[in-house]
């Protein structure tokens, strides 16, 4: 089957190579063309621009940093709407918020395209391994094309009904895990500062209530200031500002987010932005006690 694919960073690289490595004849285009190079060498071709693998593709998958490049390649010059017609689906898997995907999905069922938003759970690791969360919404007939490479992609794929459901709840999930994020950051110092040594904290916390994955793969890591990025801060910051706008939609007070978003924010400041996203414990750290 012939898919686009739109967008080779940290996660479109290892969703593409997946694809490629399935028997997926995929043609990738990225703004940064050279880092095409990579899936060439796995058998990928090469659309010069995104109208052009639209061109080519059955169905192509996007998966871009932020609402505004996500509008900016379907709507810009040479974008997807240039060739989206009859028969050809856009899948964007970037996070986003609900009225930057309805604006997408209006624009490209207007063409008489199919579309679904599918935002992923799941980080570098999970996207080499095929082992994402996929949150999909919008055409269902689309979703059910799709299904052979969600379950290459993915270990698990959900679908929840009409287009921004799928946004909605990408950005529930990780402002629970922006604001665990944060919270695991003060602990670590807290320990650290209370005299107690942070790893026998992670032995602790692995053996009871709110042991969880994300502990157990970034603790060792922070500890050690090692950021190396999976999942870039900035872009932490930027679902946690899109889920406390949700949060200002439906009149809920956020507070822990807030707080959350305000560290994050802090980090980005700090230059921060594309290390890890547990980089954050670094504005706890950086609040050295008066010696
Ligand atoms: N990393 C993770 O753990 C996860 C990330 N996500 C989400 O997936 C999306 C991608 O994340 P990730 O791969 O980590 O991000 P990266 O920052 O690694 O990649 C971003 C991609 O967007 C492209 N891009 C950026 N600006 C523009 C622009 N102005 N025009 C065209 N293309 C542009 C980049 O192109 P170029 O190479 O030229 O810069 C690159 O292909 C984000 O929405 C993120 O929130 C979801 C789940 C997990
Ligand atoms: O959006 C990024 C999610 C990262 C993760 O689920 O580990």
């Amino acid at each position: 089957m012939e898919i686009g694919f739109l967008g080779l960073g940290i996660m479109g690289k290892a969703m593409a190579m997946n694809l490629l490595r399935n028997g997926f004849k995929v043609t990738v285009w990225n703004r940064t063309l050279s880092k095409c190079n990579e899936l060439v060498e796995h058998g990928a071709l090469v659309g010069e621009t995104p109208a052009v693998v639209v061109k080519k593709s059955k169905y192509t998958i996007a998966m871009l940093s932020d609402p505004s490049v996500a509008l900016s390649v379907v709507f810009g010059e040479n974008g997807v709407l240039g060739q989206i017609c009859n028969g050809k689906g856009y899948i964007d898997m970037s996070t986003v918020d609900a009225d930057t995907s309805t604006k997408i999905s209006e624009a490209i069922t207007s063409k008489g395209g199919y579309f679904l938003e599918a935002p992923v759970s799941g980080s570098k690791k999970p996207a080499e391994d095929g082992q994402l969360v996929i949150l999909a919404a919008g055409e269902k007939a689309l979703y059910d094309d799709a299904v052979p490479a969600f379950d290459v992609l993915g270990k698990k794929s959900f679908f929840l009904g009409k287009v921004g459901n799928g946004a909605k709840m990408k950005l529930v999930v990780n402002m629970i895990m922006g604001s665990m994020m944060n919270a695991f950051a003060e602990g670590l110092e807290l320990a650290d500062r209370s005299g107690l040594n942070p790893h026998t904290l992670l032995d602790v916390l692995d053996l009871g209530a709110v042991a969880n994955p994300m502990f157990k793969l970034k603790g060792p890591s922070m500890i050690q200031n090692n950021y190396s990025p999976a999942f870039p801060l900035k872009h932490q910051q930027k679902d946690m500002r899109l889920a406390l706008a949700l949060g200002d939609e439906n009149a809920l007070s956020m507070p822990v987010a807030a707080a959350a978003n305000e560290a994050l924010k802090k980090a980005r400041s700090m230059g921060l932005g594309d290390l890890d996203f547990s980089a954050v414990y670094e504005t706890v750290r950086l609040l050295e006690p008066p010696s």
